[in-house]
């Protein structure tokens, strides 16, 4: 398959580097108004392809993402230290007003891969102005949220993060919903793996890993300037579920019917993802006070999505 990406920085040369890794795509186009910088990512992650995969990586105009099954936009601009992801909403809305019709203007078939920041409202706008089907259009939602909580759940309890099923829901920012109630390590409820394995989740333990996955972003792009790595690997696992219709369960963003109350929004829920897309959606049960953290996160999404023209 190829595979097109829109915006060779940060986030779109990692992913573009996570997919050489994995070996997913035949070929690889990275397009960036900046072309020197999409030519200089594309060189230098064809270096590293001879050590592991035959992917063709090669930067070029919208025209070369012709016949790409997959197109990832993350273009635009990223946060600022104490920056809020929703501050890039205007920013960004004009960058996709740009490229979401030229990606489509070549490949009609692909599926969106959206990336740039915020996130969900960013899927809301790419979905209105292609006319493509909700399930063809995919943000990468709460993909990193999720995974920034498996880590450090399965850092508490000693065991691999692969074997915590746990899910962050809703926007992807600072009110998303981490779904306690419905966390399994293998097929045991979190609580009960807890007490057998001696790592007890008191209060201050649920609190310090609920802060340290809400505000990650925060406190690494005060380290570094930026986040890129995960969120790399996570769109590389959505293309590779695509590509190779895998099926796999994850928590990524699509703008659905209605949920907890809240119509036409584009938020995150886990989600079965094959070659079509999304293909189902899972709601996991929620106690009630999750249930309403949801419903003001679906909300405040709604609100400020029916406030951006396309
Ligand atoms: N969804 C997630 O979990 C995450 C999302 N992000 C978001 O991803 C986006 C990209 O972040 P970075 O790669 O760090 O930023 P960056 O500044 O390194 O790269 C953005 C690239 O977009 C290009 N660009 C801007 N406007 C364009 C246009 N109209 N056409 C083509 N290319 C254009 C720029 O030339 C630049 O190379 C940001 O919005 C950021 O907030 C970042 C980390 C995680
Ligand atoms: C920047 C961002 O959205 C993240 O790392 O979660």
């Amino acid at each position: 398959m190829k595979i097109g990406i829109i915006g060779a920085g940060m986030v779109g040369s990692s992913a573009a580097y996570a997919l050489a890794m994995l070996g997913i795509a035949q070929e690889l186009v990275l397009v960036d108004h900046n072309t020197a910088l999409a030519v200089a990512q594309a060189e230098d992650i064809s270096h590293a392809v001879p050590f592991v995969s035959a992917t063709t990586v090669r930067a070029g105009d919208y025209s070369a993402l012709d016949g790409a099954g997959i197109v990832m936009i993350a273009a635009g601009v990223s946060q600022k230290p104490g920056e809020t992801r929703l501050e890039l909403l205007g920013r960004n809305a004009r960058v996709f007003r740009d490229v979401v019709g030229q990606v489509l203007a070549v490949a009609p078939q692909a599926i969106l891969l959206i990336a740039s920041n915020p996130v969900d409202i960013m899927t809301d706008i790419a979905t209105r102005i292609s006319g493509l089907p909700p399930s063809r259009v995919i943000g990468s939602g709460t993909i990193l949220d999720t995974a920034r909580f498996r880590s450090l759940l399965g850092r508490h309890l000693g065991v691999s993060p692969q074997s915590v099923h746990a899910y962050v829901l809703a926007e992807h920012g600072d009110s998303e919903v981490l779904a306690w109630s419905s966390v399994r390590i293998g097929s045991v409820p979190l609580l009960s793996f807890a007490e057998q394995v001696k790592r007890p989740m008191t209060p201050e333990v649920k609190t310090h890993i609920e802060d340290d996955v809400r505000n990650a972003a925060y406190k690494i792009i005060h380290g570094k300037g930026a986040t890129y790595y995960g969120i790399g690997a996570g769109l590389a696992t959505i293309a590779k579920a695509i590509a190779r219709d895998q099926r796999d369960v994850l928590s990524v963003s699509c703008v659905m019917p209605e949920l907890a109350g809240v119509r036409d929004v584009a938020a995150s829920v886990p989600r079965v993802i094959g070659r079509d897309g999304v293909i189902a959606d899972l709601i996991p049960p929620l106690e009630p006070h999750e249930q309403q953290a949801l419903k003001e996160s679906l909300s405040m999404l709604k609100e400020i999505a029916v406030s951006i023209p396309v």
